[in-house]
């Protein structure tokens, strides 16, 4: 006679890739496509419990997750610190998974290696994990990691320069319209506070001459005096430009994000000013960490449990910045309402979390949920539900899916320049430092 399986074992995942809407934000590789793709896990346990995970759905993450997705049958959800190791030995380290040298195509997270691609895979399967075990065990995320520290989770802004629309009309067009010009900015800014009361604000730079960006900070200063603000060109300057900025915007900004591009250069300009210097692009993983502490080439990093490999090492990351003297914010990049739960729940743990958190939620129309995360006065409400405290609308999961399998492939890896080409055949990515 067997064993009948344990109920926190995983019974069965299910993936689930798809392409959701996005708005025509611009950055300095080129714009967002109208679609981007994302990936949603379900994982069932023997017990019956079905928990829920959202990672990067471009096909680099997926060639990776279905491996992992089958080495995860019959391992209880329970069984996180075995993750890592598992993901390495099933995913490998080949080059083909790291597609040399090169860039992250729209990633904007430096050079993509085989490691940040196996790591942002696993978040999604540790979140589902955590997901199906509080649900289990009738308890919220947030006490698996330990037990929340507030009530209340803070996000500022994410202020794009931006089209009306995407070129030839494609995709779906919203109502917030063009935003190029310090006014647009401003403009943009005003109904994001009036609508979820943020208090904060980043701009995505790296777009238009440094000047005009300037201009810019300059005008929501003015419109929101003595509020935190931002700026973030992705690594587009030089040493001599990002000093020339840092000085410029020294009595207004909170913090400079990647101003110029790797640690060397981030360390130069750091030496430099005042200003603090914040990155999600030179460190991005837990080898990065020491030759850029070493230097003094970060004053604040931006935690993202996608990249860092999950809610755990979030945390992780966050004792390694309280040790050293350096500060916390938490990045974002296009995603859904399962991830805005798994980060709130991951930073109501976070003692030194001293930033609002970025996200790009507002820009998402679309959700899987069957009930969209509410933000208001800037905030995010830490659920004691439990699990992630999230519903999926399997109804909506399955337009998105079909939307997915109907592109051709074109929209199914995020590639900023690509889209950019649409309304400028001659575009590439420009070449760093572009100013
Ligand atoms: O803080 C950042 O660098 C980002 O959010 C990177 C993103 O890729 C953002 O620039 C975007 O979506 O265009
Ligand atoms: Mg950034």
């Amino acid at each position: 006679m067997t064993d009948a399986p344990h109920p926190l074992a995983i019974a069965e995942i299910r993936l689930t890739p798809i392409l959701v809407a996005d708005p025509p934000l611009l950055n300095t590789q080129g714009v967002h496509q109208p679609y981007t793709p994302r990936l949603i896990i379900e994982l069932v346990t023997e017990g019956g419990v079905t928990g829920l995970g959202e990672t990067y759905g471009d096909t680099g993450y997926l060639d990776l997750a279905r491996p992992l997705a089958a080495a995860l049958i019959g391992r209880r959800v329970t069984d996180l610190n075995g993750l890592p190791a598992l993901a390495a030995e099933v995913c490998g380290d080949s080059p083909d998974a790291t597609g040399g040298d090169a860039v992250h195509a729209g990633g904007l997270r430096g050079v993509r290696t085989a490691e940040k691609l196996r790591l942002s895979v696993l978040s999604g399967f540790e979140v589902a994990c955590l997901d199906a075990w509080g649900r289990a065990a009738g308890l919220p995320v947030h006490a698996l990691l330990g037990g929340k520290l507030r009530d209340r989770v803070e996000y500022g802004a994410y202020l794009f320069h931006r089209w009306a629309e995407h070129p030839g009309g494609r995709g779906e067009r919203d109502d917030w319209g063009a935003a190029l010009d310090p006014a647009g900015v401003v403009a943009q800014a005003r109904r994001f506070a009036d609508t979820y009361g943020f208090t904060s604000f980043k701009l995505k730079g790296g777009v238009f001459e440094p000047a005009r960006e300037v201009a810019a900070i300059r005008a929501l200063a003015a419109a929101f005096p003595g509020r935190p603000l931002r700026l973030d060109p992705n690594g587009a300057w030089s040493t001599a430009t990002s000093l020339r900025v840092a000085d410029e915007l020294a009595d207004v900004l909170e913090y400079l994000e990647d101003p110029a591009g790797g640690t060397a250069r981030m360390a130069e300009v750091a030496a430099g000013t005042r200003v603090p210097l914040a990155t999600n692009m030179c460190v991005t993983t837990f080898d990065e960490i020491a030759e850029a502490f070493r230097r003094r080439a970060v004053q604040v990093v931006l935690c993202d449990h996608h990249y860092w490999g999950g809610l755990r090492a979030t945390r992780e990351l966050a004792a390694v910045c309280r040790t050293f003297g350096v500060g916390l914010s938490m990045h974002s990049n296009t995603h859904l309402g399962i991830s805005l739960a798994a980060m709130t729940q991951v930073a109501a743990t976070v003692p030194n979390l001293h930033h609002a958190c970025d996200t790009h939620y507002p820009w998402q129309a679309e959700d899987v949920l069957t009930e969209r995360i509410a933000i208001r006065d800037g905030q995010v409400d830490v659920g004691d539900a439990p699990g992630l405290g999230v519903t999926l609308d399997r109804d909506r999961l399955a337009a998105l899916h079909r939307r997915w399998l109907a592109d051709d492939g074109g929209l199914r890896d995020r590639d900023d320049a690509a889209a950019m080409r649409c309304a400028d055949p001659d575009w590439t990515v420009p070449a760093v430092p572009r100013w």
